[in-house]
């Protein structure tokens, strides 16, 4: 009855072809280490997929395998995604941020059987090889003229690896359920626990992505995915823009930099980018300081952590771009929820209400919050609890577990604090981990430090919970200013008067030059907490 559904599995391979087939002329560039401007088509981009999946197959890589990359993104990245993926090879994606024993950790628990690193990561690769016994080799994504010394074993030159392969390759008929990709999360709040994609997860997330309210992707348009490859995959960019045509622009290893984004972006015609609150006030201070601007760009994606007003605010009013807040995480692909363009007609302050909201659920995700029995709590924009999720792209169980990562009754624990509200904006409010816990009541940190974002002079604020003899917990605002800026604490304090409910305000405020960051560029609170862990509060404060 159904036929059409055997005839094609939703797989990366029917992206890879269908850029191919359809947008063959489409341009990819990429900042790399050795050249400030690659530029290809998509057509040479899959030929060398080709390659390097005739290369993998002569290296001995058997279906299933799963082959670890440590690099940035760029052109070569982009080719192990897909030659990998869509070989039947399963493409391991690392932070190369990471700790070196979680790198061992992660790679022996993956059972990477080669790994392909950028050459700026050889020196860490060589301290760890000992440690890498399943690893039967290693490959350096270069070519001959920049291939370093090293005393890696069994290494190979990227470009030289390519040389002498066939760019025609029988790309194999893949069921839609097999292994696409691994991602371990980064560990902020435990060790890093790996979560393996299918083709068809991934094919319906990279729907879920184009989606008319969440990117809403055009062919004639320019990205740039400032949120790394290594991480969650880019949030879906490498696959979403080939499935439209759309140019594809890669920074390369110095993506924190905000000289180099602006750059990129003005010249290349970059229309949407994306990537965490942190790279874009990277960028936004650059701009400020050199009174640039990017008349391409109309709209920028901000998730991974909690989007402050102020960047909201500066690209819009000084840029003219609008900032979406995105929602998700590691074990969802990542996309959870997606904050469209909320209508003209909204007032300021409602707008920016909702704005500073995760937003809507994409399409295919459903969401619920519930109290600490697992009984679901009204959707009122009042009630918060633990947020679960379920949808087709949501990680069932991590790479390994014998046991469903489910509730009994199947949803996905997130480990986040929410709120959602009767037009289904979710509000995240903290991660279970970081709650502050006063009197018995509920702190949310994400607020609390959206304010102290929106007062002058302030570059980046964290709350932690700290222990207090009489309330268990009570706020600590810690606060980076902006160069040159002056930081009163007491006149801080003050501020939030009147703009949070009275116990909220947090007690004491610290003055630093910089806050811990994880190795995706979020505020480690877990490495705050240990950096505040022998504070006292000032003695009027423990009364
Ligand atoms: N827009 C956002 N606002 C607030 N928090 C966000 C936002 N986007 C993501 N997050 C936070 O990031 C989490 C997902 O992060 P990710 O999957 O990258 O793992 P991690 O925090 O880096 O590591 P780990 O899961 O190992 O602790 C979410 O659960 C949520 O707490």
């Amino acid at each position: 009855m159904f036929g059409m559904m055997m005839q094609s599995q939703l797989t990366l391979t029917e992206i890879m072809r269908h850029a191919q087939n359809n947008f063959p002329n489409s341009e990819i560039v990429s900042v790399t280490a050795d050249n400030p401007q690659h530029r290809y088509t998509y057509r040479e981009a899959f030929a060398r997929a080709g390659q390097l999946a005739n290369a993998l197959k002569r290296l001995g890589a058997q279906s299933g395998d799963r082959i670890g990359t440590l690099a940035w993104n760029d052109y070569r990245h982009f080719e192990l995604y897909y030659a990998t993926s869509c070989s039947g090879l399963v493409c391991h994606t690392i932070n190369p941020r990471l700790f070196p024993e979680q790198l061992a950790y992660i790679i022996d628990h993956a059972e990477d059987r080669w790994l392909f690193i950028d050459p700026m990561f050889v020196p860490l690769l060589e301290a760890l090889s000992e440690k890498l016994t399943g690893v039967r080799g290693f490959v350096v994504l270069t070519d001959r003229a920049h291939m370093p010394d090293t005393t890696l074993p069994n290494v190979h030159c990227y470009e030289s690896l390519l040389e002498s392969e066939s760019s025609e390759f029988a790309w194999p008929q893949l069921d839609e359920d097999s292994a696409a990709a691994l991602c371990y999360t980064s560990g902020t709040t435990g060790n890093p626990k790996g979560v393996l994609y299918s083709h068809r997860a991934m094919v319906l997330h990279t729907y879920g992505v184009l989606m008319p309210d969440v990117f809403a992707l055009q062919g004639s348009e320019a990205v740039l995915p400032v949120v790394p490859m290594f991480h969650v995959n880019a949030w879906s960019i490498p696959y979403a823009v080939p499935a439209v045509g759309a140019k594809l622009v890669f920074p390369g290893p110095k993506m924190g930099c905000g000289e180099t984004l602006s750059k990129l972006m003005q010249r290349e015609g970059v229309t949407i980018a994306a990537g965490v609150p942190t790279v874009w006030l990277a960028l936004l201070k650059y701009l400020r300081e050199n009174g640039e601007t990017i008349p391409s760009l109309n709209r920028v994606v901000v998730g991974g952590s909690a989007c402050p007003w102020t960047i909201m605010q500066e690209f819009e009013q000084k840029h003219g771009v609008y900032t979406h807040h995105a929602w998700g995480m590691t074990e969802m692909s990542p996309l959870g929820t997606y904050n469209a363009r909320v209508p003209a007609s909204i007032p300021m302050d409602e707008a920016r209400v909702l704005r500073l909201k995760q937003g809507r659920a994409a399409f295919g995700v459903e969401m619920r919050i519930v109290d600490d029995k697992g009984q679901p709590l009204p959707h009122d924009g009042i009630a918060f609890g633990a947020l679960q999720v379920r949808g087709p792209w949501v990680c069932e169980r991590y790479f390994k577990a014998e046991e469903s990562a489910l509730t009994a009754d199947g949803w996905f624990d997130t480990g986040d604090v929410a709120t959602i509200d009767p037009k289904g904006y979710l509000g995240i409010t903290d991660r279970t981990k970081d709650v502050i816990k006063s009197g018995g009541e509920w702190i949310s940190s994400i607020e609390l430090e959206n304010f102290a974002m929106t007062l002058t002079g302030v570059a980046e604020a964290a709350v932690i919970g700290v222990a207090h003899e009489k309330w268990a917990e009570r706020p600590l605002l810690v606060l980076v200013p902006t160069p040159g800026a002056e930081l009163d604490p007491k006149a801080i304090l003050a501020e939030f008067e009147g703009n949070v409910a009275k116990w909220w305000i947090p007690d004491d405020c610290i003055v630093v030059t910089e806050l811990p960051h994880t190795a995706t560029g979020k505020i480690s609170k877990k490495d705050l907490r240990m950096q505040f862990v022998d504070y006292q509060w000032p003695e009027e404060i423990t009364a």
